[in-house]
């Protein structure tokens, strides 16, 4: 039967973890608990804005040096004097009673009280909450024209206190001691953005980090005294924040703005989690229409002349949507569109011969008809991209975001996502690497049959007939590609029954960036005495023939397939490897389809494809026989590993990849590997910020001959962690992966909070500061941002939002203080140390 279950955790509508004991210790407070924060230095300290200074014990003190972030530079005493008498005077009365409206300070008060401050962009930069919108009777009424000024640390500001006096008003006690409606009010949205950068961001990236050398404080008018009076705003997480909010601002087109002190100094776990919610899944989803294809099919990847119009394919037998595309094409002449149709035999010669003139592949479309009109037009299912230079549709990157965007409620785009797998199996024959045309040949790591249950029971399983339909319709598209790509030939080893990532293909992918083959392609440039440009074109179009090299990019195409490109697990080899990875996701395969068949289709399927009829009992018969020979080929015991098996060489490999935690999310691994596997394999993967992507040891040493690669250590991927974490919990590790969720976690929030936030395709799990920067291959996606991060990045946002499941609220106050793994964990009570199994 279908497990109807889910993650041990939680249930599908809850999002609190069970059997965690929300507790707050006196040691650990959040990022906008005053008494706990403190101003880190501006350059050289290891951390951000919001640290902490450990006590041997664990626990955390406040040094004299550190401040909070409202911290005004007044001696304390003088600070607590004025709040007091300020609070007397104005904002409340003596006996606690509000103050009758003549008492109060004048404010903007059509502004006042009505906007959630944590409300979506949309709203909070809307035309409702806009000063230059209100009525006449509540406009401002103000005499300075400066929102912010005094870009210097407070050591400095006395040699320019004669211009600042001119300008701006006292320091706001008022403010300093009101709570929770503290606003500020920005009056030049675009001068205060300037002037912010100018001060602040010192070396010129257009964002605000740990790195930067400027005061870290300016001051900045309240809404209270309509912008009269100013506070410092202080650190790099709330200048930062404010620059990210502006920025914002000014993309909606705001001039002025009042902005909650709540929106800038919020803890970074709420924030961040706010923002792949409301914010971050919205800009990765793409919906295709007559008039958004253009920027949809735009591609960063490929430069060569013929990539220079946008273009897109579409498959031999979709007359449909070729009409739509040519009528996009007529409406928008300007983009100069091209659209083709694709052969109906799709050939590697075919594919490479399209390499010049790359194009978007046509993805699944429904019907739309037009309510005032009548009108029908087609348009496309939504999906999401995984971010930064992947502006298309990939096959495992839409299934770990499927995960993240159920649990935040965005079904339609994981459901669109299966619908266009669905129509790939049907039309190109497999699921891609992603929909462009020089990934024709190749798939990447199959999920289709859990993606698809996620679907069926996050949308009311049985009770909701499209979800019954959605749930057949894939297993149906499942089979086939179970038959036709994974046990069939070149990637079915026929005499391990196991399968390999080997698809076919032709010259050097496209896509990459041009010096990646360097290391590989310079003797050979040296050879025939030809350009790197030369030589490729030469290699490419079979006037050169380098058998070596066919072999070179046989398993690279591989490793590509593998969603692992690159590593050196991999390199040379990957085509003739049976993985860890691979197998264990058919063996999920075919247990899906055993438990589908016997619920969906009266244990009965018949199969268009071969005219075969099989039950429930033969496909559990081919994932008892897989289990079988994964053990046997692949399960070493004495290191706790599933490596790999070379099929050619008839021998098991040693590469310690993260992957061999995929048995345990497949539900293939006995109770007793499973235990072996947390003693023994876990250990050398564990590293400050999670599960890395292999041991040292077993990426070897590296040069400039042998650059570092990016699926190897010391680099650590969202989907690793989040099937490592499922897999843990299935066999009852929950505590394991809640310290490993804590880990990921923490790493992810202390680049967001220290980096301007930050959200990046990897991380390199070993570093404490600066985690974000890889320089291997392409580099890191996600931080190229010019004031503020929109999008993060797929899988990472999913990783994100799953990975807080596992969170009790001591924890996320933990994290959004930035309390480090080690000193987190021995801060614990001995009781609860068992949370984390440390
Ligand atoms: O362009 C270079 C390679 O980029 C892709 O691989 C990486 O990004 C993918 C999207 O996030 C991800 O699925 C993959 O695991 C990453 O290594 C692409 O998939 C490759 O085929 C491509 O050559
Ligand atoms: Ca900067």
């Amino acid at each position: 039967m279908v497990d109807l279950t889910t993650h041990p955790l939680t249930s599908p509508s809850d999002s609190k973890p069970m059997s965690v004991r929300p507790r707050r210790s006196s040691s650990q407070t959040s990022p906008i608990d005053p008494p706990m924060l403190v101003l880190r230095s501006p350059r050289g300290s290891q951390g951000s804005a919001l640290d902490y200074a450990s006590s041997p014990t664990g626990g955390h003190r406040r040094t004299s040096s550190q401040t909070s972030p409202h911290d005004t530079s007044e001696p304390l005493s003088f600070r607590n004097y004025r709040r007091r008498t300020s609070s007397q005077s104005s904002h409340s009365s003596v006996d606690g009673k509000e103050p009758n409206s003549a008492q109060r300070p004048r404010r903007m008060s059509s502004l006042k009280d009505s906007f959630d401050p944590f409300s979506t962009a949309e709203i909070y930069y809307g035309p409702a909450t806009d000063p230059r919108k209100q009525k006449k009777s509540h406009k401002l009424n103000r005499t300075r024209t400066m929102s912010v000024f005094g870009n210097t640390s407070d050591s400095k500001r006395f040699t320019q206190s004669q211009y600042h006096l001119q300008r701006r008003g006292s320091e706001d006690d008022s403010y300093l001691s009101s709570k929770g409606n503290r606003r500020f009010f920005i009056e030049d949205v675009d001068r205060t953005l300037d002037e912010l950068l100018k001060s602040e961001d010192t070396d010129s990236n257009f964002q605000i980090t740990i790195e930067d050398t400027g005061p870290k404080v300016i001051k900045v008018g309240t809404a209270n005294s309509n912008g009269y009076k100013y506070v410092n705003v202080r650190g790099t997480y709330m200048l930062s924040n404010l620059l990210q909010e502006l920025t914002i601002a000014k993309s909606f087109g705001r001039h002025q703005i009042i902005l909650d002190e709540a929106r800038i100094n919020e803890n970074p776990v709420n924030r961040l989690a706010r923002l792949i919610a409301t914010q971050f899944w919205n800009n990765l989803t793409r919906r295709i229409d007559l008039n958004n294809i253009g920027e949809i099919a735009r591609d960063s990847k490929v430069d060569t002349p013929g990539a220079q119009n946008p273009r897109v394919y579409v498959p031999y037998n979709c007359p449909d949507q070729y009409e739509f595309y040519i009528q996009a094409s007529q409406m928008h002449p300007s983009l100069k569109l091209e659209v083709e149709y694709l052969p109906k035999n799709i050939t590697p010669e075919y594919v490479k011969s399209i390499n010049e003139t790359p194009g978007l592949l046509a993805l699944a479309m429904e019907e739309h008809v037009n309510p005032s009109t009548g009108e029908k037009t087609l348009i496309g299912y939504p999906y999401a991209v995984p971010g930064g230079r992947f502006n298309e549709l990939y096959g495992w990157d839409s299934y770990m975001m499927a995960l993240g965007l159920l649990e935040n409620n965005k079904i339609d785009v994981a459901r669109g996502m299966v619908e266009h797998f669905i129509f790939e199996i049907e039309h190109y024959g497999k699921i891609l690497n992603a929909n462009r045309s020089y990934y024709l040949c190749r798939s990447q790591p199959p999920f289709l049959t859990d993606m698809a249950l996620q679907i069926y029971r996050k949308t009311g399983g049985d009770s909701n007939p499209n979800a019954v339909d959605l749930v057949k319709r894939a297993f149906v598209a499942a089979i086939k590609e179970y038959k036709t790509v994974w046990t069939a030939s070149p990637r079915l080893d026929p005499e391990t029954g196991l399968s390999c990532y080997h698809p076919n293909g032709l010259g050097v992918p496209p896509e990459t960036e041009a010096d990646h083959f360097d290391s590989i392609l310079v003797c050979f440039m040296k050879k025939y005495n030809l350009s790197r440009e030369g030589f490729i074109e030469k290699y490419n179009n079979g006037e050169i023939k380098e058998p070596a090299l066919d072999e070179f990019f046989l398993h690279d195409r591989g490793v590509r397939e593998s969603g692992h490109d690159t590593t050196y697990r991999f390199e040379g080899v990957c085509a003739y490897l049976a993985t860890i990875d691979l197998n264990s996701l058919l063996y999920k395969y075919e247990r899906d389809i055993a438990d589908v068949i016997e619920k969906f289709f009266d244990n009965e399927y018949h199969d268009p494809l071969d005219n075969s009829v099989t039950d429930a009992q033969h496909w559990r018969d081919l994932a008892e026989k897989r289990k079988n020979n994964i053990t046997k080929y692949m399960w070493d015991e004495e290191t706790g590993f599933f490596f790999d098996y070379n099929v050619v060489a008839r021998q098991r490999t040693s590469y310690e990849s993260a992957t061999t935690f995929w048995a345990l999310w497949a539900g293939l691994a006995t109770e007793e590997q499973a235990k072996i596997m947390v003693e023994k394999a876990l250990p050398p993967l564990e590293m400050l910020g999670g599960i890395v992507a292999c041991t040292e040891r077993s990426r070897g040493p590296l040069s400039i001959q042998r650059p570092s690669r990016q699926w190897d250590y010391p680099y650590g991927w969202a989907p690793h962690q989040i099937l490592a974490w499922q897999g843990l919990c299935e066999y009852g590790y929950v505590a394991v992966a809640t310290r490993l969720a804590y880990r990921w976690l923490y790493i992810m929030t202390k680049a967001f909070v220290d980096y301007n936030g930050i959200v990046v395709e990897k991380y390199d799990v070993t570093r404490g500061t600066d985690p974000h920067r890889v320089e291997a291959e392409y580099g890191n996606q996600g931080a190229d941002f010019k004031g503020v991060a929109t999008e993060g990045f797929g899988w990472v946002n999913a990783s994100y939002v799953l990975g807080l499941k596992y969170m009790n609220n001591h924890a996320r106050r933990a994290l959004g203080a930035c309390i480090p793994p080690i000193p987190f964990f021995q801060s614990l009570k001995a009781s609860e140390r068992k949370l984390y199994s440390v």
